[in-house]
């Protein structure tokens, strides 16, 4: 469980985080969503003690993270600074980690198993991919069995099966009672992981809700339409309520209604309809239009 309340970070005249106050429960992936530079990195690595709050608290299971004993037995956090020696193998970091947090031993071929590391644990870091790192940095990240994970962007760098494994894994160790967090500047990353989204710009949170939530709010559909009669088919339209604008190419887009409703008022009218369908906002579109307007 994490609570944060009205975190605040200042750069000198750079406010990085603006009063944030938001909690994330263990036993579903939460994604931390925004653009570049919305604050989210500095929100994790104060979660992790790395920052120290201009103002606000950020507690993991109830203490700041510089009370808790085991720290690494507690939190598992991926960050761009938690970069391996590249000089160490894999297996030498885990040591490394594993000795300096009291983890035993045992849980170094289990994590390596588990990101699927184990063919290449003996060697260097330096010849690793970014993706293998990220392998690497999750392995790290799980090595103290901990009960919250904080995962920056933990995406980068992975390819196609990579991503696949990550989603699987971490919706996994949601269902094992973990708090999950996962930030990331594109919702199309998250969307098919993600239970809950905290969407934050500038500093601020925009969005606090479920993802089906955000979803149904955002996600509105819109109904396209060819027919012949365009201009009439519009004018029968408005006239139930419905907003309905004729294209230059001669379709019409119309919403506020659905697919069925448009059919339906063209049967009882007698318009012929040449082709009916929907056209989903993409998610993508949803947040970016949702995030654009919070800047404006
Ligand atoms: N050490 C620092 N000194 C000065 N400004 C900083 C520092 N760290 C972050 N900032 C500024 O704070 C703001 C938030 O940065 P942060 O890295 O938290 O954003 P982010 O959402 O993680 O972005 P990204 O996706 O690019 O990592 C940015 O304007 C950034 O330039």
């Amino acid at each position: 469980m994490i609570e944060v309340r009205g975190l605040t970070k200042r750069y000198g005249p750079v406010t990085a985080v603006a009063g944030l106050t938001f909690d994330v429960p263990p036993g579903v992936v939460t994604a931390f969503l925004g653009a570049n530079g919305a604050g989210k990195s500095t929100t994790l690595r104060m979660l992790l003690g790395l920052d120290r709050p201009t103002a606000g608290t950020a507690r993991i299971d109830g203490q700041h993270y510089a009370e808790l004993r085991d720290p690494l037995r507690t939190v598992g956090s991926l960050l761009d600074s938690s970069a391996p020696h590249p000089g160490r193998t894999a297996r030498a970091h885990l040591r490394w980690l594993a000795a300096s947090n009291r983890v035993p031993g045992h849980r170094i071929d289990e994590v390596l198993d588990l990101v699927h590391l184990t063919a290449v644990a003996d060697r260097r870091v330096r010849g690793f991919s970014l993706g293998m790192r990220q392998r690497l940095g999750l392995a790290a990240a799980l090595l103290g069995d901990p009960s919250v994970l904080l995962l920056d962007e933990p995406v980068n760098g992975l390819d196609a099966e990579g991503i696949r494994w990550l989603r699987t894994s971490l919706r996994r160790l949601a269902a094992e009672g973990r708090t999950v967090v996962v930030s990331s500047h594109l919702m199309s990353e998250v969307e098919q992981t993600a239970d809950h989204l905290l969407v934050i710009s500038r500093g601020r949170m925009l969005a606090d809700t479920p993802l089906p939530d955000f979803l149904a709010a955002h996600s509105a559909a819109r109904v396209l339409v060819r027919t012949p009669q365009a201009r009439r088919l519009a004018e029968l339209l408005t006239a139930g309520g419905a907003a309905a604008a004729v294209q230059p190419d001669g379709s019409l887009h119309v919403s506020g209604v659905g697919a069925d409703d448009v059919s339906a008022v063209a049967a009882r009218h007698g318009v012929p309809l040449l082709a009916l369908g929907t056209d989903h906002r993409s998610l993508e579109d949803a947040f970016l239009a949702l995030t654009t307007g919070a800047d404006t």
